[in-house]
Parts: C-alpha cells; sequence; structure tokens
C-alpha cells in the first residue's frame, strides 16, 4: 500500500485545501486539487509499470529511452471521481477510459447501500486497471464497482487509487474484493463517523465539485 503522506512533499498542501471548510468553498480549486492528486498517484503508480527501451534520434545522436510498454484503462466512479480520473488521463496520455455511476444510499442511518447506473468500459482483459475513486469510506462503492468490472474480464493487475481512506474501507477492501489489487492512496484518516463520512476526511467530496444533488 503507497500513502502519499507518508512522505512530506507538496501533496500535504492539496490535501489541507480539499480539507479546508473555507477554502473548499471554491470548486474550482477543489476540483483541480483532486486532479493535481490524481496527476501525482499517476505518477507513483507509472513507476510500477514495465516499460520498454526505445531508440530515439536526437538533433546531437542516437539514444535509448524507456517508455511504457502499456497504457492503462482508467476506471472513473462518478460523480466524484471525474476531476480525480482527469489527473490519471494527464499523465497516461494514450490511456483507455471506463465510467461507472456509483451512488451510496445514506437514507438508512448505518447502512450504505450502493446503486450502480451507467456504465460503459472497454476490455479489461489482461489490460492494466487503474480504478479511480477519491473517497474510500465503506468500500462498497470500489466492490460494487470492481465486481461489475470482474464480470466482463480478468484484468492484469487492478490499481485502486483513494484520495482519502478510511481504515474501515481498506479492511472491507482485503477481505471482500475477489481479485488481487495494490492501493494507492493520499492518506488514512481515523475513522467513519455514524452517516459513514471519514472523519476528519473532507466532507462529500461529489458535491464539493459539482454541488449537491437532488
Ligand atoms: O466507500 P463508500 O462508503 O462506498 O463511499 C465512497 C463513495 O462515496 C462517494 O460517492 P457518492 O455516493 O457520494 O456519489 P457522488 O460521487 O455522486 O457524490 C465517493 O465518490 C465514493 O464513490
Ligand atoms: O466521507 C465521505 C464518504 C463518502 N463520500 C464522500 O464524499 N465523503
Ligand atoms: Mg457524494
Amino acid at each position: 500500500m503507497f500513502v502519499l503522506s507518508d512522505t512530506p512533499s507538496l501533496a500535504h498542501q492539496f490535501l489541507l485545501e480539499l480539507r479546508d471548510i473555507h477554502i473548499q468553498k471554491d470548486s474550482m480549486r477543489f476540483r483541480r486539487n483532486l486532479e493535481r492528486l490524481g496527476e501525482i498517484l499517476a505518477y507513483e503508480i507509472s513507476k510500477s509499470l514495465n516499460f520498454n527501451s526505445l531508440p530515439i534520434e536526437t538533433p546531437i545522436q542516437a539514444s535509448t529511452v524507456l517508455q511504457p510498454s502499456e497504457q492503462p484503462v482508467i476506471i472513473s466512479v462518478m460523480r466524484a471521481a471525474l476531476p480525480f480520473y482527469h489527473g490519471f488521463l494527464n499523465y497516461f496520455d494514450r490511456a483507455d477510459s471506463g465510467f461507472i455511476g456509483a451512488f451510496r444510499d445514506e437514507s438508512k442511518e448505518g447502512e450504505i447501500a450502493i446503486e450502480l447506473g451507467y456504465h460503459a468500459s472497454p476490455s479489461i482483459e489482461e489490460r492494466t486497471v487503474i480504478l479511480a475513486d477519491p473517497m474510500l469510506a465503506t468500500g462498497k462503492s470500489i466492490v460494487e464497482t470492481v465486481n461489475t468490472l470482474l464480470a466482463h474480464g480478468k484484468p492484469k493487475h487492478l490499481h485502486i487509487a483513494s484520495v482519502i481512506a478510511a481504515p474501515e474501507g481498506i479492511q472491507y477492501l482485503k477481505e471482500n474484493l475477489n481479485c488481487s489489487f495494490s492501493l494507492w492512496l493520499g492518506a488514512i484518516d481515523e475513522k467513519l463517523n455514524h452517516q459513514s463520512y471519514i472523519v476528519p476526511g473532507l466532507g462529500d467530496a461529489g458535491d464539493l465539485a459539482f454541488g449537491p444533488k437532488l
């Protein structure tokens, strides 16, 4: 498991701005900070991919450079993942993309049910898949999303990327995902509250990025 906040870096500033109740009111900055963390995690994940040696010619002389031997499929768990996903796409130039709508039904206290909606994805068979969802709270949205993906193929490897995770959600993934995976996180917080929101967290990522939904 890779956690960005384990190391002092600019990522702490972006996390701070996402969490701060005053700064997060600026929805453009909120979206951009999600995107920036997507870019940083894309760079970190890229270090785990396979590379080929490629001959090139500079204006000075022939040389060789490394280039990724494959491009991943990036899955965006809508809505809140859209800006975060864009950060990944900014770095993986020729990645393919998939989109899944996942909505937490929070009407019953202490019980989260996931409603899945729109689903459009390329084949993930034998592909490296990066699943982007900024919030890993109970873990149910990610498990439901991965189950949907696995019904359509088996990835070569699954990377799950989130900005903020609760320990309960990490445990839930370990116990309920039917495939091996690597976890790439911005930060791990303390716990979930009685409404299954991450504490201290940042609030509702989808609403902060796009406004409250009906
Ligand atoms: O780990 P979980 O308990 O499943 O919670 C995490 C989910 O909650 C948020 O989605 P939400 O249902 O709020 O939808 P939205 O993205 O449209 O706001 C977030 O984007 C995750 O998908
Ligand atoms: O804390 C949380 C939990 C789920 N979804 C969010 O946006 N925030
Ligand atoms: Mg939401």
